[in-house]
């Protein structure tokens, strides 16, 4: 069964919005571990419109699932935050500083030597890596030459494709991750996942480790409430 790593950048957001420390972050975090979740993910971006660098200190410290922490590595503030953490796992992702959300993943081919450095360097400090890609075979198979531990494939496209037809919307994700299963790859997922399309895709890509689940699952807690929702998603994930 995939895990379930909940990312806390929209409980940052409105934290933000009033300036204060409401509501807590570290505190939610903490709960949505004792309601079940298996990771908590954070994306620090560089303007810190959610979470903030600071968050990542205070987290590390007191959080006992896995730590994951996205973001981009062309960014040394970035890079200093992860190695000053090591967390469980840093998941590379290519954002540039004016992107509303993240919307591609890496180009694995051109950057191969960029990323073969910095997987190296994240890997020497003890901290397994993953790298956002498209689910595209040829990036796949770049990514395995970076010496990465694992690839998260961009679940965007599936989820806008979802509705309209699941079949078709799955089939280059079930290829990229049977890509990644034959070369040794783990294998995590994210981006618009949600209580809708989340067992069709975690009950047909093969050997899917984990899921990163935030923006859809904050918002249903808005109506579900939080523990009522990270079991709903736990459920969805569940054989
Ligand atoms: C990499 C990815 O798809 C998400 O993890 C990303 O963190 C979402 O960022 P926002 O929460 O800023 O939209
Ligand atoms: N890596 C995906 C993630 O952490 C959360 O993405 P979303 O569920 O907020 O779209």
């Amino acid at each position: 069964m995939a895990k379930l790593s909940v990312n806390i950048n929209k409980i940052a957001t409105l934290r933000n919005s009033r300036g204060g420390n409401n509501p807590d972050l570290v505190k939610v975090a903490l709960d949505c571990e004792r309601f079940g979740a298996e990771g908590i993910t954070v994306h620090p971006r560089p303007d810190e419109r959610h979470i903030r660098y600071q968050d990542v200190f205070d987290l590390k410290s007191v959080i006992h699932t896995e730590f994951n922490i996205e973001g981009n590595c062309s960014e040394q503030k970035f890079v200093d935050l992860v190695l000053a953490n090591k967390p469980a796992q840093v998941t590379l992702v290519p954002d540039a500083l004016g992107q509303i959300t993240s919307n591609h993943g890496w180009d694995t081919i051109k950057h191969k030597s960029y990323l073969q450095d910095m997987v190296a360097m994240f890997k020497a400090a003890g901290i397994r890596v993953s790298i956002f890609v498209d689910p595209v075979i040829e990036m796949v198979e770049a990514a395995a030459l970076t010496g990465t531990d694992r690839i998260e494939l961009y679940t965007e496209a599936y989820a806008q494709e979802y509705a309209a037809n699941k079949e078709q919307a799955i089939k280059p994700y079930v290829a990229a991750a049977e890509a990644a299963n034959a070369l040794g790859l783990g294998l995590n997922a994210g981006h618009d996942l949600d209580l809708q399309n989340l067992k069709y895709f975690a009950t047909r890509i093969p050997n899917l480790l984990e899921v990163s689940i935030g923006h859809a699952l904050v918002s249903d807690a808005l109506y579900l409430g939080l523990e009522n929702t990270i079991q709903m998603y736990l459920r969805q994930l569940s054989n």
